[in-house]
C-alpha cells in the first residue's frame, strides 16, 4: 500500500531556531515557512534530496502537538508520512483491519495541497503515520 516516504517530522519549541540549526550548521536546503491554521501547526520542509524533514512548531490553542511538546519540551520525532495512491482506498483497507483513523476519519489537505489522515500511534508500534495520496 505504502510507497515514498515524503518527510519525516520533528515537533520543535522554536521554528526559526530549528531552522536556522539546519540552514547554518547543517547546511541544509531550507524552505519558507508556511502557517497552516487549519492543523494547528506552522512548518518549515527541508529538501534532503530522498525525502524531507519537516519541522513543526504549535500555532493557535487547539494545536495536536501542544501535548508531545509538553512531554518533550526540547522536541522530537514526531511522524512518518508515508505516500499512497489512492487515500480513500487506504481508509478503507486501515478500519477493516481496526487501525484507528485520527479526526473526523476524512482525508484533509496537507501542507503540500494534497489529501492526508494520520493513523494512531498507538496502532503503529509508537510511531504516529501520515498517510498522503500523491499522484492521482
Ligand atoms: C499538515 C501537515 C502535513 O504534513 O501535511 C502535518 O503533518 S500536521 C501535523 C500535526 N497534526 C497531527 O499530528 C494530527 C494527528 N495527531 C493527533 O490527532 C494527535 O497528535 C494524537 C491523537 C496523535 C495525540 O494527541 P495528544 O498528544 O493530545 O493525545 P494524548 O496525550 O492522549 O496521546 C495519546 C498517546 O499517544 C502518544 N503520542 C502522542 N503523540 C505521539 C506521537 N507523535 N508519536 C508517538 N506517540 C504519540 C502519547 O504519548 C500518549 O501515550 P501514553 O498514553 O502512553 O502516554
Ligand atoms: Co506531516
Amino acid at each position: 500500500m505504502i510507497g515514498r516516504l515524503n518527510h519525516i517530522a520533528i515537533a520543535v519549541p522554536d521554528l526559526a531556531a530549528a531552522a536556522a540549526k539546519y540552514r547554518d550548521r547543517l547546511g541544509a536546503s531550507v524552505g519558507a515557512p508556511q502557517a497552516l491554521p487549519e492543523h494547528g501547526v506552522s512548518v518549515i520542509f527541508i529538501d534532503t534530496g530522498n525525502t524531507k524533514v519537516e519541522l513543526l512548531e504549535p500555532l493557535g490553542a487547539n494545536s495536536p502537538i501542544a501535548a508531545f511538546l509538553e512531554k518533550n519540551p526540547a522536541g522530537g520525532m514526531h511522524h512518518l508520512c508515508f505516500e499512497v495512491p489512492d487515500i480513500l482506498a487506504a481508509i478503507k483497507t486501515l478500519e477493516g483491519q481496526g487501525a484507528r483513523v485520527l479526526g473526523d476519519g476524512q482525508p484533509r489537505t496537507g501542507a503540500h495541497g494534497l489529501p492526508v489522515i494520520f493513523l494512531h500511534p498507538k496502532d503503529f508500534d509508537g510511531t504516529l503515520i501520515e498517510l498522503e495520496q500523491v499522484g492521482r
